[in-house]
């Protein structure tokens, strides 16, 4: 069965205010990275943490044949691996622990291959060496590893990571990058919120633009990343185009507009 994401009238957020209203997007494939991008505030953390049932959420989000809302915690984080913007502080456990905790917490995983399931999900993104240091004594790109290391570790269906590069020098951003890929490739629906317009333009099947809590785009990343998408989403001058070795890159000039 395709595990592709089916997000219908979907509306979201806070006590006070709905920040994602009536979202429709065309089906999202299993075995693709979608890009989620937009300015700041423009909801995406709000959308994931809808899917993700953290933030009360109305309409439907199907991925296959079951319906992600209402779905009771323990149940959908066997399906949906999350990986917040902000790690916790003051986390007393080892980083070895912490995933054994987060595998434990899904009941994905038999008790008897978690320890195997966490070292594996540890060494595949070289951070093994880690494993029985404590998460609060750690560098902050070194949590954000962990931390990508617990959404992964269960090889959910469905993928959310909320600016999961956001503090990794170049080569721990592509090591993510390229994880996240080959778990796009093994089957999962990978959906990363990025700042990063080249590593989306790069790293992306498609791509995701939302603005003040809407559907502004959906689509490849060469259709999608304009230079009107640039001026009218980001408010910003800049342009895409193909390089040499038929990479997409973005030029962002410096005036903003
Ligand atoms: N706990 C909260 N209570 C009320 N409003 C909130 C809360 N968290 C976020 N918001 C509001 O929801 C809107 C969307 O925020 P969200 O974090 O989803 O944006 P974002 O696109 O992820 O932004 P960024 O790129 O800055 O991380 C913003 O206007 C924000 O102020």
């Amino acid at each position: 069965m395709a595990m592709d994401l089916r997000i219908e009238h979907l509306t979201c957020g806070y006590r006070r205010r709905a920040v994602i209203r009536d979202l429709t997007v065309a089906p999202l494939r299993q075995g693709r990275v979608v890009g989620l991008l937009g300015p700041n505030a423009a909801g995406k953390s709000t959308l994931l943490k809808g899917l993700a049932g953290l933030l009360p959420a109305q309409g439907r989000a199907m991925l296959g044949e079951t319906d992600l809302i209402g779905l009771p915690p323990r149940q959908r984080a066997k399906l949906l691996g999350f990986m917040p913007q902000a790690i916790p502080d003051g986390v007393e456990l080892t980083v070895f622990e912490s995933l054994i905790a987060s595998l434990q917490a899904t009941g994905a995983v038999p008790g008897a291959q978690a320890a195997e399931r966490a070292a594996a999900a540890l060494s595949r993104i070289d951070i093994l060496p880690l494993a029985m240091r404590k998460l609060s004594d750690l560098s902050g790109g070194q949590k954000q590893l962990v931390s990508f290391a617990q959404a992964v570790a269960g090889n959910p269906a469905l993928l959310c990571l909320d600016e999961p590069t956001s503090a990794l020098d170049p080569r721990h951003q592509l090591t993510v990058m390229a994880r996240a890929r080959q778990l796009a490739a093994d089957g999962a629906l990978v959906i990363v919120v990025l700042h990063d317009l080249a590593l989306a333009a790069r790293w992306a099947d498609e791509i995701l633009i939302l603005k003040d809590g809407t559907l502004y785009a959906q689509g490849a990343p060469d259709v999608v990343i304009t230079r009107q998408m640039l001026a009218e989403v980001y408010g910003v001058d800049g342009h895409a185009e193909r390089n040499t070795a038929g990479h997409l890159t973005v030029h962002l000039n410096a005036a903003v507009l």
